[in-house]
């Protein structure tokens, strides 16, 4: 479990978390939500071991984060965050193949590896492309494909390990959308702990298993979908002006506009 207790991280005089608790439990989809600022990447940031709270502390499997060398670390969690620079002209295969750098595959088995989950995230048969030449949803799916041969390359097992993704279908149209979370859902159903960043609050109702929503650095709600259906918490934290309706086939809290 990756466990997060009290966590308070302060910059500039500013608590941009302030006393976040939360577990990200192996096989379950755990979705952060919150608007613009509310320290959801922040907390990506500390859970993944680049930030340093002030105060608290984040196990994973009970163990310190500060305790876990960065090779074993990178075995063992896999980090997607918003924006990836790729100062070099590398191809498809590549790009994925930077994933693999904390393993020693045979180079049969990493291409195998790398061929295969490219079609998981719908990019199959791109492998020799120039990556800048890709469009920013297509670049998107080839860094899921990254961050996901970095944990498929252990073929013992993916129980107990993680990923955490920051806002990984922004830039995904409707049916990537769909294919991302439907693979991460059976990813955490095949033992993985996903922490996953969306805005999109009727998806993060649909797949995820928990969801955590943040506000100004704080934890407002942290429960399954189901529990927001009589509450108005989304609507006051967004502060935005919405309708609340089940989803017409599984029941699930939905919101839409009011014009
Ligand atoms: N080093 C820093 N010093 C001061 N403030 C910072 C620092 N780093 C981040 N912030 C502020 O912390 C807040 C949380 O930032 P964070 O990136 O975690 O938000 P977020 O919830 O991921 O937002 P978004 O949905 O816009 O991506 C923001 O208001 C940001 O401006």
């Amino acid at each position: 479990m990756l466990n997060v207790c009290e966590v308070t991280l302060i910059r500039s005089g500013k608590h941009l978390l302030d006393k976040v608790s939360l577990n990200i439990k192996p096989g379950e989809l755990t979705i952060i939500l919150g608007p613009n600022g509310a320290g959801k990447s922040t907390l990506l940031k500390c859970c993944s071991g680049a930030l340093q709270p002030n105060s608290g502390h984040i196990e994973l499997d009970q163990k310190p984060l500060a305790d876990w060398s960065l090779a074993d670390l990178a075995k063992k969690r896999a980090v997607l965050t918003q924006q990836i620079h790729m100062p070099f002209a590398l191809t498809v295969s590549e790009v994925v193949s930077l994933g693999l750098a904390p393993w020693k595959l045979r180079e049969a088995e990493a291409m195998k590896l790398i061929s295969d989950t490219l079609d998981d995230v719908g990019m199959g048969n791109t492998q020799e492309r120039h990556y800048a030449s890709l469009s920013g949803g297509e670049q998107q799916r080839i860094q899921l494909a990254r961050v996901l041969v970095q944990l498929f390359a252990d073929k013992a097992s993916k129980e107990g390990k993680y990923l955490l993704l920051d806002e990984p279908i922004s830039a995904l149209d409707l049916h990537q959308q769909q294919r991302v979370l439907r693979l991460l859902k059976k990813l955490a159903e095949q033992g993985l702990g996903v922490f996953c960043i969306l805005h999109d609050i009727n998806l993060a109702s649909l797949y995820g298993d928990n969801l955590v929503l943040l506000e100004q650095g704080k934890v407002v709600f942290n429960g399954k979908p189901e529990a927001l259906e009589q509450s108005e918490r989304i609507e006051t934290t967004y502060r935005a002006d919405l309708i609340r309706l089940p989803h017409p086939e599984l029941g699930l809290p939905q919101w839409q506009f009011r014009q």
